[in-house]
């Protein structure tokens, strides 16, 4: 199984002084203070953290879902930072792809479907990709299936197809893995490691440690802050591990 393959190295990203505010005055919820980060193009990234250290919402303002109320967010060669997510549409199409813990396919469309409407939607890639992209992910024979029919890690293998169909620069996959048991997990880490080994940027939440030990780049957050980024210079490979 391998992720399709690209030329060139693409999906790096740099925040600087980035900090992020739900809320107002007594409510107020800093999730995200001041926040340094660069990466290169190409590599896995682990964003790992306890429950409400700021993760999914670091996840969110480089993909653009959510904006920043202060700081500056370069992503693939492109500053979103000041811009509303209403305008920042352009730019999630064009360059990023997004993988949820639940997968958040369409019940009522095929896997093949599921991957096809992205593309309709976007206007990005091509439909006479879709049976490439679902090989790619091993589900050649799953393409007429509906999700209901599919397994929890089959089904976000289709999620991952459907990322992958607009050719994004960069890939960001919020716990992943969090839905499945060890075995289909890992079969999910392969793709997301194959993703980037084939140069792309890839970013994933856990709260996993030997999920992270996949990974070129940790990245620890703790109350809305990054607390260390460790440089691993011999990851394990995803089709390995076990937890
Ligand atoms: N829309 C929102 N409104 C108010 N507070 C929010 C909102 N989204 C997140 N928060 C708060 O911001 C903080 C960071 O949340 P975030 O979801 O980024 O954390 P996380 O590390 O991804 O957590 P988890 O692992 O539980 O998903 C938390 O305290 C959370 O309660």
């Amino acid at each position: 199984m391998s992720a399709p393959t690209t030329t060139g190295v693409r999906g790096g990203f740099r925040l600087e002084g980035v900090h992020k505010v739900y809320g107002t005055g007594e409510a107020a919820v800093h999730a995200l203070r001041d926040i340094n980060l660069e990466i290169p193009p190409g590599e896995l990234v682990a964003v790992l953290g306890a429950s409400g250290s700021g993760k999914t919402t670091l996840l969110n303002v480089i993909g653009g879902i959510e904006s920043a109320d202060s700081g500056s967010i370069e992503v693939a060669g492109v500053r979103i930072s000041h811009r509303r997510p209403s305008s920042l549409g352009r730019f999630r199409r064009d360059h990023v792809g997004f993988v949820f813990q639940f997968f958040n396919l369409i019940p009522s469309l095929t896997a093949a479907e599921n991957v096809a409407v992205m593309i309709e939607l976007t206007g990005r890639g091509d439909r006479r990709d879709v049976p490439r992209l679902l090989d790619a992910v091993g589900l050649s024979d799953r393409a007429g299936h509906f999700p209901a029919q599919l397994s929890g890690g089959q089904q976000q293998r289709v999620s991952i197809a459907r990322a992958l169909a607009t050719d994004p620069d960069l890939l960001l996959a919020d716990e992943p893995t969090g839905a499945l048991d060890v075995a289909t997990g890992r079969t999910v880490l392969e793709l997301l490691q194959d993703t980037s080994r084939a140069g792309r940027g890839v970013v994933m939440v856990t709260h996993n440690e030997v999920v992270s030990t996949i990974a070129d780049r940790v990245v620890r957050t703790s109350d809305g802050r990054i607390t260390s980024v460790t440089r691993n210079d011999s990851p394990a490979d995803a089709a390995a591990i076990r937890w």
